[in-house]
Formats: structure tokens, C-alpha cells, sequence
């Protein structure tokens, strides 16, 4: 089996005195892509939060290629090749397809924000990710014009800029249209498959990931419910109970 990129061991967070995570321990190995699911509240998002570094734990450990989060500095995830996208948007209405991903090229190369600064040293890398992000045709588009499913590919463009080797991408296909989810699909299938990235997607529906994910984690109430295959999940009697009858 592939070495373990991310090793999280009776992860806990807490906030308030509301225990919001509780006792998860699993590892994502090299080139897998793990999935997240669960009911609205479960702790998704925290545990995301937590192992980009966003938060620190309140119990537990995280280790990324066997070096635990909280002896490195909060940015430390992201140079050590750890990337992520949001929940909700944050993109800039104003400013075009091409200069957000001209800006996040300056950013990752440790450059200043600055647009009407050498904006020919970044054009080829610009022109680069557009086309793996099938996004060549809106360059010039607002970023506020775009579709729900051409404003997610902006943000997995945002973040290839910075060539992560591990993706955690947090519902990436919330808001988009029905009709524009395949797409987004096959772009981030071809994101782990092809060019073999390591990825932890948060998605509500199970036949999304289907076909994708290698495996799926269950969480429910802050805690690891099941971890399986995306097969065994669904046809686990626990899980079901968990939705309360819900389609997976
Ligand atoms: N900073 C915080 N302070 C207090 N409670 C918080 C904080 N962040 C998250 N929570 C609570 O933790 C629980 C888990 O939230 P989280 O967003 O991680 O769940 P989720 O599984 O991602 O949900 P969803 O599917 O709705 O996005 C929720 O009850 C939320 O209200």
C-alpha cells in the first residue's frame, strides 16, 4: 500500500465546551482519494479546518508525511504541498477569470498582489491552468458572470497554481447546476487519476462519488462512523440509520 500522506490519530476538537469532533483516527495514503460525508453539522468542515492547519486540535494528532501539525507553523501545510478550497465561494466579482489566477500565480511564487505589474512574466502559467481547468474561453469573463460550476473550476484553478500534491476540496459541487456537475467530475477525477493527487472531498450525495472516491469516511455528530469503500458504505445498515432514512 502507498505510504500515508495524512495520519490522524483520536483527533479531537473542541470549542466553547461543545465537543464538535471526537476520537477520529484514519489515514489518507499517497494518490487515494478519500471521501467525507455526513449529515449537516457532523464536523466536515472543522476536520478540514483542522487539517489544513486552519485550527489546531484540542486532542489528538495529525501528521502530514509523518510530521506532526502542531510542532510546524500554521502555514507550514500549505508548503508542504497541502492545498484547499471552501465551501463558499471567494472569488472577487471584479476581476477576470485570468487575473485571479494571474494573482494566485504571484502568491504562489511569494510575488505581491499586484495586476498591472509584470503581468506577461505569468501569462504562460495563466494560459496553462485555464486550459487544464477548461476555462480558456472565459479569461476575460468577470469572475461575478461565471456559473456556479465555472466559479468552482476558478477555485480548483486557484489552487492547482500552487500544484498541491494533497487537494482537500470542501463540497465542491454545492450551488452548481445539475447539468454541470459531470464536467466537474471529470476534472477532478482527472486531477487525482491522471495526474495522481491526493484528494479529501467533503459531498453530500454518494453518487457523486461512486466511480471517484477509493474510499469514504462516515461522520456523524463529530465521530468516524464508517470508513469503506463507497459500495460498503452505502449498504451499511448503520450509516442508513445515521441519515435517518435520507438518500445517500
Ligand atoms: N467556531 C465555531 N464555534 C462554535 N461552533 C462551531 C464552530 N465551528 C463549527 N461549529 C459547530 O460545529 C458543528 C460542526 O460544523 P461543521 O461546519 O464542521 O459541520 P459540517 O459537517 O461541515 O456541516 P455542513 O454539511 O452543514 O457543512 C456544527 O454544529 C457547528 O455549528
Amino acid at each position: 500500500m502507498a505510504p500515508a500522506v495524512l495520519q490522524l490519530t483520536d483527533v479531537g476538537w473542541s470549542v466553547g465546551g461543545a465537543v464538535i469532533l471526537d476520537g477520529i483516527g484514519l489515514e489518507a495514503h499517497e494518490g487515494e482519494f478519500l471521501a467525507f460525508i455526513g449529515p449537516n453539522g457532523a464536523g466536515k468542515t472543522s476536520l478540514f479546518n483542522l487539517i489544513s492547519g486552519l485550527l489546531p486540535v484540542t486532542r489528538g494528532r495529525i501528521a502530514l508525511d509523518g510530521r506532526d501539525l502542531t510542532d510546524l507553523p500554521p502555514a507550514a501545510p500549505a508548503r508542504r504541498g497541502l492545498g484547499r478550497t471552501f465551501q463558499t465561494s471567494s472569488l472577487w466579482p471584479a476581476l477576470t477569470v485570468a487575473e485571479h489566477v494571474r494573482l494566485a500565480a504571484q502568491a504562489a511564487q511569494g510575488g505581491s498582489y499586484r495586476l498591472w505589474r509584470r503581468a506577461g512574466r505569468y501569462s504562460e502559467q495563466v494560459a496553462r491552468t485555464l486550459e487544464r481547468t477548461h476555462l480558456t474561453h472565459r479569461a476575460d469573463t468577470l469572475a461575478g458572470a461565471l456559473s456556479h460550476g465555472e466559479k468552482r473550476k476558478l477555485e480548483l484553478a486557484l489552487l492547482l497554481v500552487g500544484e498541491p500534491r494533497v487537494m482537500l476540496l470542501d463540497e465542491p459541487m454545492a450551488g452548481v447546476s445539475a447539468d454541470e456537475v459531470p464536467p466537474l467530475v471529470e476534472l477532478i477525477r482527472t486531477l487525482h487519476r491522471e495526474e495522481g493527487r491526493t484528494v479529501l472531498m467533503v459531498e453530500h450525495h454518494m453518487d457523486v462519488l461512486l466511480g471517484l472516491a477509493d474510499r469514504v469516511a462516515v461522520l456523524h455528530h463529530g465521530t468516524l462512523l464508517a470508513l469503506d469503500t463507497p459500495e460498503a458504505v452505502m449498504a451499511d445498515a448503520v450509516v442508513q440509520e445515521a441519515y435517518l432514512g435520507e438518500a445517500l
